[in-house]
C-alpha cells in the first residue's frame, strides 16, 4: 500500500479537526479544501469569520465542512487567558496573555491544547521558531522527553518504495550527547510510523574512529547513550553517510556493523547538517521531504518548511491527524 494511503484509512472518517493559522496562503487552502473535500479532516481556521468565508468563496473552495475561530470573537477566550497564564507559571500575565494569544500561531495551539483541535500544521510562512515556540511553551514535551525534534520522511528519490527518516534537521541547534541519543530514539520511534523497520546510523564525517575531533566525540558517547537505554534498537556509530548507506563502502568502512550499508533512519550531528542534508536530498536528489514532524510534543503539532507545496501541506497535516490517534 502506497506510504500515505494507510494514514489516510487510519484518519477518514474520524473528524480530526487540525487547525492551519495561515488560513490566506494558497498553499495551504488548497491543501485544507483537498483534505476536507477527502472527508480526511476538519480544517480548522483562524480570523473574523466573515473573512475567512469570503476568502474561501473567492477561491471557489465551499466552506461548508470548515471551522472558523475568531480571536476578537471567540466565547472562550477568558478561559483560554486563564489556562494559558497558568501554563506559562508566572512568566505572562493576563494582560500580556490578552496580546500575545492574539498571535495565530499562539491561538491555534491553545485550540489543540484545549482539546478544541486534535493538531496543528503552520510554518508555510512563519519561520520554524515562531512555530513552533508556542507548542514548547504550552503544549510541553511528553512524560520522559526532555527534547522535541523535528525529523523529515523522505520518499519518492530513485524509486517509489525508498523511504528513510532524517532528524533533527528543525529544533535543537547543538545538541549534546544526551540530546542526540533522543533525537534517535525518538526517530526510530517515528520510522515505525510508516513501517519501517528501524535501523539508525548516527552520522558524522569519520566512521568507527577514522577521524577525531569533539564533534566525533559527541556522536560515539550519543550512539552508547543509545545503546544502553534501547538496546532493542539496531544502532551503530559513527559512520560516514556513504558508510551507513551504500552496501559497497559499508563492507571496506565498518565490516562488523550491523547497520553500515543498510540504514534508514539517519541522525544528524547538529542542525546546521541535519537542515542542509535534507534539502540537498530534497532539491538534488528529487525526494519527496515531508516535515518537520515534531517528536515529544504532548499533542501534535508540525511545521512546514517555507519552500513546502501544496501536496506537502496534505500529506504533512494527514501525518499529524494520524499523530493524534
Ligand atoms: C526551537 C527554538 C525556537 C526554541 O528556542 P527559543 O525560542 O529561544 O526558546 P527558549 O529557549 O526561550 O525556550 C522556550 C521554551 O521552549 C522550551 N524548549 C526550547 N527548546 C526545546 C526543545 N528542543 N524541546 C523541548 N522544549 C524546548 C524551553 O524549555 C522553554 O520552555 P519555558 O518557556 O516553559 O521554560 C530554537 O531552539 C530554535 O530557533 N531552533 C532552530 C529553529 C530553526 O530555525 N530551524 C531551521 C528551520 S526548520
Ligand atoms: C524546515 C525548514 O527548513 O523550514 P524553513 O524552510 O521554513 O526554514
Amino acid at each position: 500500500m502506497e506510504l500515505f494511503e494507510s494514514l489516510k484509512t487510519k484518519i477518514s472518517g474520524k473528524g480530526l479537526k487540525i487547525v492551519f493559522p495561515e488560513g490566506t496562503d494558497a498553499r495551504i487552502l488548497g491543501a485544507a479544501n483537498r483534505l476536507n473535500a477527502d472527508h480526511l479532516i476538519t480544517p480548522v481556521f483562524i480570523g473574523n469569520v466573515q473573512e475567512v468565508t469570503d476568502t474561501l468563496k473567492a477561491r471557489g473552495i465551499n466552506p461548508e465542512g470548515f471551522e472558523i475561530y475568531d480571536p476578537n470573537n471567540c466565547g472562550r477566550f477568558d478561559n483560554m487567558i486563564e489556562l494559558f497564564v497558568q501554563q506559562r507559571k508566572g512568566k505572562a500575565t493576563a494582560e500580556q496573555a490578552k496580546e500575545i494569544l492574539k498571535d495565530p500561531n499562539y491561538f491555534g495551539t491553545m485550540l489543540v491544547y484545549m482539546g478544541i483541535a486534535d493538531g496543528m500544521v503552520s510554518g508555510a510562512i512563519h519561520s520554524t521558531a515562531d512555530t513552533v515556540r508556542p507548542a514548547l511553551q504550552i503544549i510541553k514535551t511528553k512524560p520522559g522527553v526532555k527534547s522535541v525534534s523535528g525529523a523529515f520522511i523522505m520518499t519518492k528519490g530513485r524509486d517509489d518504495n525508498e523511504k528513510y527518516i532524517f532528524g533533527d534537521c528543525a529544533i535543537n541547534i547543538e545538541p549534546d550527547a544526551e540530546t542526540l541519543a533522543d533525537i534517535a530514539y525518538a526517530s526510530a520511534q517515528t520510522a515505525e510510523v510508516f513501517d519501517i523497520d528501524p535501523k539508525v546510523a548516527m552520522l558524522s564525517f569519520s566512521t568507527l574512529g577514522s577521524g577525531k575531533s569533539d564533534d566525533v566525540t559527541k556522536v560515539v558517547e550519543a550512539t552508547k547513550l543509545l545503546k544502553e537505554a534501547h538496546p532493542e534498537i539496531q544502532a551503530d556509530g559513527e559512520l560516514q553517510f556513504d558508510a551507513a548507506f551504500e552496501p559497497s563502502v559499508a563492507r571496506q568502512k565498518a565490516p562488523n556493523s550491523p547497520v553500515a550499508g543498510k540504514a534508514n533512519v539517519f541522525i544528524f550531528p547538529d542542525i546546521q547538517a541535519g537542515n542542509i542534508g535534507y534539502k540537498i536530498a530534497q532539491r538534488l536528489g528529487n525526494f519527496e521531504a515531508i516535515g518537520p514532524i515534531l517528536q515529544g510534543l504532548n499533542k501534535p503539532v508540525s511545521d512546514l518548511s517555507r519552500g513546502c507545496n501544496e501536496e506537502d501541506v496534505y500529506k504533512l497535516a494527514i501525518i499529524t491527524a494520524a499523530q493524534a490517534m
